[in-house]
């Protein structure tokens, strides 16, 4: 299927939806699982690894927990797939050392890249809100196969910054962050969740369906449906971009 937005900004989520979810739990997880333990005990007295520490033991109820617990913590999160916010900044540190390294070069679907490269060239405002870290979407896109993508993009948005995915006002933080308006902002993701508080808030959505992802068989949940960037326009007042009709306009 095929939709048409009038928008002037896409806020991209990234697995699942730009990018395979199996290559996150299958390359990005083992290799944070294999260094989790040694960041807590060497590094503990960086500030990052500090404040994702002491927000684990909060999130335990655990003021005291030792660095053993808070590993066991954290991996016992990783093998459950859960999104928690220290876990992200943490695995964030150890992927953006290895992306920078060259130990690991992100993924991108085949149809994605051309499309950010258009849409780009047209004027559309690109962001990332993801559950990922800033520090690891920034790694993500200067590290792809197709080369350093992060000039494509204006802004990144994690559960830090802006909170909760399935929560409308991190969309709303989001608006005010990028000064653009609700109602000229696109959000693509494969969660019918996520895409339930963007339209909340205000925001175009469309739900990505990409066979063999988790969400493939969940529906979108009445959110416009696409199987590939390609199935997207987008007209945009900022660029070159011709205006849609009203009555071919996606929601
Ligand atoms: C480069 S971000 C790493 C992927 C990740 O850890 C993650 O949780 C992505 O979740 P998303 O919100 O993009 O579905
Ligand atoms: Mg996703």
């Amino acid at each position: 299927m095929s939709v048409e937005f009038e928008a002037d900004a896409v806020v991209l989520d990234i697995e699942g939806t730009t990018s395979a979810t199996g290559f996150v739990t299958e390359v990005l997880y083992p290799y944070s699982r294999e260094r989790l333990g040694r960041l807590l005990v060497e590094r503990g007295d960086e500030s990052d690894v500090r404040r994702a520490t002491d927000q684990v033991r909060e999130l335990l109820g655990e003021p005291e927990a030792d660095a053993a617990r808070v590993e066991q913590a954290l991996t016992g999160w990783l093998d459950e797939d859960r999104k928690a916010t220290p876990l992200k900044t943490l695995q964030g540190i150890l992927w953006s050392e290895g992306f920078a390294r060259g130990e690991l070069v992100s993924h991108f679907y085949d149809d994605v890249v051309p499309v950010l490269r258009r849409w780009r060239a047209a004027g559309l405002r690109q962001y990332v809100y993801s559950s990922g870290s800033v520090a690891a979407q920034r790694a993500w896109f200067a590290h792809s196969p197709n080369g350093d993508l992060l000039p494509l993009m204006e802004g990144f948005f994690d559960t830090e910054n802006a909170g909760p995915k399935q929560s409308a006002d991190a969309y709303r933080t989001i608006t005010a962050a990028i000064a653009i308006r609700p109602g000229r902002t696109l959000f693509l993701s494969d969660r019918p969740a996520e895409l339930d508080a963007a339209r909340t808030a205000g925001w175009y959505t469309a739900g990505v369906r990409r066979p063999g992802e988790p969400y493939y068989d969940h529906g979108t949940g009445g959110h416009p449906e696409v199987r590939s960037f390609d199935h997207i326009t987008v007209g945009s007042s900022v660029g070159q971009a011709r205006p849609l009709p009203e009555t071919s306009r996606g929601r």
